[in-house]
């Protein structure tokens, strides 16, 4: 069975390699909106299953015959109930950097699997603190160019490691891929597709 990873994360790319099962790439485009009412978890797993299943839809326009597992996966940085994605510009840049100074904020990461038919989907998360951020910190940070494309505006494997005072849960989930929840979602994904064949060899069809 084919890995695809539905993704135009370059991080997420270089992380599923540590995993050492080849996969290529399928980048679909899913617009981020978080519908009224929608907890920050069930909205970052919807987007990670939204991303799973138009990956495998895209796959199965150009390989119609192909089995494949597809990987979809979103991160979302959340202080309080306010959900921070990538800024859109610097303004909206130093806003998150507002809420972030100084204080705790969680990074939510759902990776979901999807092979047409089976499904599982985990949320895995994180909590950083980051110190007290100076005006000069901020602008020298937005001017590295690491902010724009990514949940939050900065980058913890980058240059905002320096702002990090402290880290609970998974440091992957931040980065944007946690790789043991990935592998575990891959196994059982591959457990329901072999269970699946067998039993429609039994019955013949
Ligand atoms: C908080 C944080 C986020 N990020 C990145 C991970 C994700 O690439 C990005 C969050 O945006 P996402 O919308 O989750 O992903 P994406 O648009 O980059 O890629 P795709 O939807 O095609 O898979 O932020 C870091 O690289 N480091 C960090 O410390």
């Amino acid at each position: 069975m084919e890995l695809i990873l539905a993704s135009a994360s370059p991080r997420r790319r270089e992380l599923l390699q540590l995993l050492d099962r080849p996969f290529q790439v399928l980048v679909t485009h899913i617009p981020e909106e978080r519908e009224f009412g929608e907890s920050p978890t069930a909205y970052v797993q919807r987007l990670a299953e939204t991303k799973a299943a138009a990956g495998f839809a895209l796959w199965q326009q150009q390989h119609p015959q192909q089995a494949a597992m597809v990987i979809g996966s979103d991160t979302i940085v959340t202080v309080d109930e306010t959900v921070l994605e990538k800024p859109q510009d610097e303004a909206d840049y130093r806003r998150m950097m507002a809420l972030l100074s100084d204080r705790k904020h969680a990074v939510l990461t759902a990776v979901a699997v999807t092979d047409g038919t089976h499904q599982e989907v985990a949320v895995v998360s994180a909590s950083v603190t980051f110190k007290a951020l100076s005006e000069a910190e901020i602008t020298n940070y937005w001017l590295s160019g690491e902010p724009h494309d990514k949940a939050g505006g900065y980058g913890i494997q980058g240059r905002a490691a320096k702002f990090v005072t402290h880290l609970e849960g998974s440091y992957l989930a931040v980065v944007g891929l946690p790789l043991y929840e990935t592998e575990q979602l891959l196994q059982a994904v591959e457990r329901a597709h072999a269970a699946a064949s067998s039993t429609s060899i039994s019955k013949g069809s």
